[in-house]
């Protein structure tokens, strides 16, 4: 056909009829109706937000984009509205969000009512995950996966297994600040990066034991090792800069999956950010080198429990676990599938920043609160007192045997002041407070809000779910970093004072609740509790400049300080 013919066909095939006009427009309307925010009766909203097309988006946007706080926007729509219950809409051509702002009813969908299940925030934000159970529904996969880790979190295996080299690890860290601490000469320095790195050791001690023979924080004392103190770095806040090491490949590629994970979360599309960074050969690279160190440590893990038959690392344990659900089924056991690959891969991420955020936070409080931190040490000295004694530090069965409860308080306020909102999906019609709740909303319970940082607000009580508990927290000071009001203090048959700790003495989401809550929490406390009781044993927490001792911080998959100065001299 000649060009001219051809120009003449198309041209006559776009011309614009009546009927061609008609179907723009109503596809045009269609998509600026599917635009616009579709309230869920009865649930309150902002009047004006749902007038707009993309509703909330455009502010939140505009806010979040600054403050990087989501869940400070979030608390804010709730303090606006003065309603436990109410949606806001963030996310074109979805369901708006719900926001429940009530600790007991959050406490409820999350424990108690199983027609809500794991949100597809979580499923898609950890996309770079793949198969770990974190992003699973609840069903037959996830219940396989987690069948592969029963006892990891025995008190067996963490204490005999897992505590010595957790134990280990703490040593070195401290080991390691007390050289930073020499070449700083009572300057500050942030350590928020060494916590990473300790966590991650943590978690890869846990994993692998000891036969990966690379650690997060080995290069970083290796690259402090040759300093001078005449010749470091100093910031514009007298803050000493130290330099960084270079990480093995698989460390690398481990940070690279957090950095994956935090841009697919902040994502406005998380599913085609996932597919975009799929595509890219970075990703790919990262993938395959997580994906090739697992194989070898699988492999000879699988070597030294054919060889012994003992199971000492938690793979091992995992290898064990396949090989009897094989034998029940009556099939060869499937050592390399690819599922148990990811989920070996997901244990470290699950584990890295959710640990060291945390123990972030707690030096942070007892740098700006010495009191606090006085009366932590005191009772440290005063539970371990054979070895304050001795002059020593306690040791691993010490630790292991008597738990300090000022020391739980102490992170417990850290975990409730800086928990991240949790999210759960309704997978059928439900209501909420009496209101209708489609199949597929998403229901954000707001951590930081009325009930948990604020007292409550009130609700119609008949409008309850039917298994709501009550709960009567003082709801006093919210807000206020207080490990007290999580003590109960009571006379023993002797009349002497005795001090306890209370777990429900306060509303505490950190971890989330029920079936789907946190399923490392126990490793998590074990290793705070060592590094907190170390460093505040062994170093004073000085005071540090205002201005670095209240640090930015941001909402992703937890709530992040940008950083954590101390300024440390150790104890003679
Ligand atoms: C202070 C430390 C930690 C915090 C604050 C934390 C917090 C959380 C939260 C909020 C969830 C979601 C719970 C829910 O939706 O109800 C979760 C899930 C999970 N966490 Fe943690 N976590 C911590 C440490 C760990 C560690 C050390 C591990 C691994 C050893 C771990 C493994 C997991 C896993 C596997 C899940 C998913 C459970 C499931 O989906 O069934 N976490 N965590």
């Amino acid at each position: 056909m000649a060009l001219s013919e051809t120009v003449q066909l198309v041209s006559g095939s776009l011309a614009l009829t009546p009927w061609r006009i008609l179907a723009v427009l109503a596809t045009f309307l269609a998509l600026y109706w599917r635009m616009m925010p579709h309230p869920l009766p009865g649930i309150p909203y902002n009047k004006k937000s749902a007038r707009k097309l993309l509703g909330n988006a455009p502010d939140m946007m505009k806010e979040v984009s600054v403050s990087r706080e989501l869940n400070v926007w979030l608390v804010k729509q709730v303090n606006q509205l003065q309603t436990p219950l109410c949606q806001v809409f963030v996310e074109p051509f979805s369901k708006p969000w719900v926001l429940l702002a009530d600790s007991a009813e959050a406490q409820d969908i999350m424990t108690r009512r199983p027609e809500f299940d794991r949100s597809n925030f979580i499923t898609d934000g950890l996309g770079p995950l793949d198969g770990f159970h974190a992003r699973m529904k609840t069903g037959s996969v996830w219940k396989t996966s987690r069948s592969w880790l029963q006892d990891l979190m025995s008190p067996s295996f963490l204490n005999n297994v897992v505590s010595p080299v957790m134990y280990d690890n703490s040593l070195h860290l401290l080991n390691f600040w007390q050289e930073k601490a020499r070449l700083a000469n009572d300057r500050p320095f942030d350590v928020n990066e060494d916590l990473n790195h300790s966590a991650l050791d943590g978690m890869l001690s846990f994993v692998f034991d000891r036969h990966f023979e690379h650690t997060a924080l080995g290069p970083q004392v290796e690259a402090v090792s040759e300093l001078d103190p005449s010749t470091v770095k100093v910031g514009t806040l007298g803050e000493v800069e130290f330099p960084e090491g270079k990480h093995h490949p698989f460390i690398s590629a481990l940070y690279e999956t957090v950095d994956a994970i935090d841009k697919v979360t902040k994502s406005m599309s998380p599913k085609f950010t996932m597919w975009w960074l799929r595509q890219t050969s970075r990703y790919r690279n990262v993938t395959a080198v997580k994906r090739c160190v697992v194989q070898e440590q699988v492999q000879s893990a699988l070597a030294r429990f054919r060889a012994t038959g003992e199971t000492k690392t938690a793979i091992e344990y995992m290898l064990m676990r396949e090989t009897k659900a094989a034998e029940k089924q009556g099939r060869n056991p499937d050592y390399e599938n690819t599922t148990m690959m990811e989920e070996i891969a997901g244990q470290f991420i699950a584990g890295l920043h959710t640990t060291s955020t945390t123990l972030a936070w707690s030096f942070i409080y007892m740098t700006r609160y010495p009191e606090i931190q006085n009366k932590l040490r005191e009772a440290l000295f005063s539970t371990y007192a054979d070895a304050y004694a001795e002059k020593r530090p306690p040791s691993l069965a010490e630790l292991n045997k008597t738990r300090v409860p000022y020391l739980e308080g102490t992170l417990e306020e850290a975990l409730r002041l800086h928990a991240t909102s949790v999210a759960r999906q309704a997978i059928r019609d439900t209501e909420v407070f009496g209101h209708h709740i489609p199949k597929g909303t998403n229901v954000i319970m707001i951590a930081n809000g009325p009930g948990f940082h604020a007292p409550s607000l009130s609700v119609d009580e008949k409008l309850r779910s039917k298994t709501t508990k009550a709960n009567n927290w003082d709801e006093r000071d919210l807000r206020v970093f207080n490990p007290e009001r999580w003590l109960k203090y009571k006379k023993t048959s002797s009349g002497e004072d005795e001090v306890e700790f209370n777990a429900n003495a306060a509303p505490q989401i950190a971890f989330g609740l029920g079936p789907r809550s946190c399923w490392g929490r126990r490793l998590a406390y074990l290793e705070m509790r060592m590094v907190v009781t170390l460093v505040i044993w062994n170093f004073d927490l000085l005071p540090v400049l205002a201005a670095l001792a209240a640090p930015k911080a941001s909402y992703g998959i937890v709530h992040r300080a940008d950083q954590c100065f101390l300024r440390l001299k150790r104890r003679k």
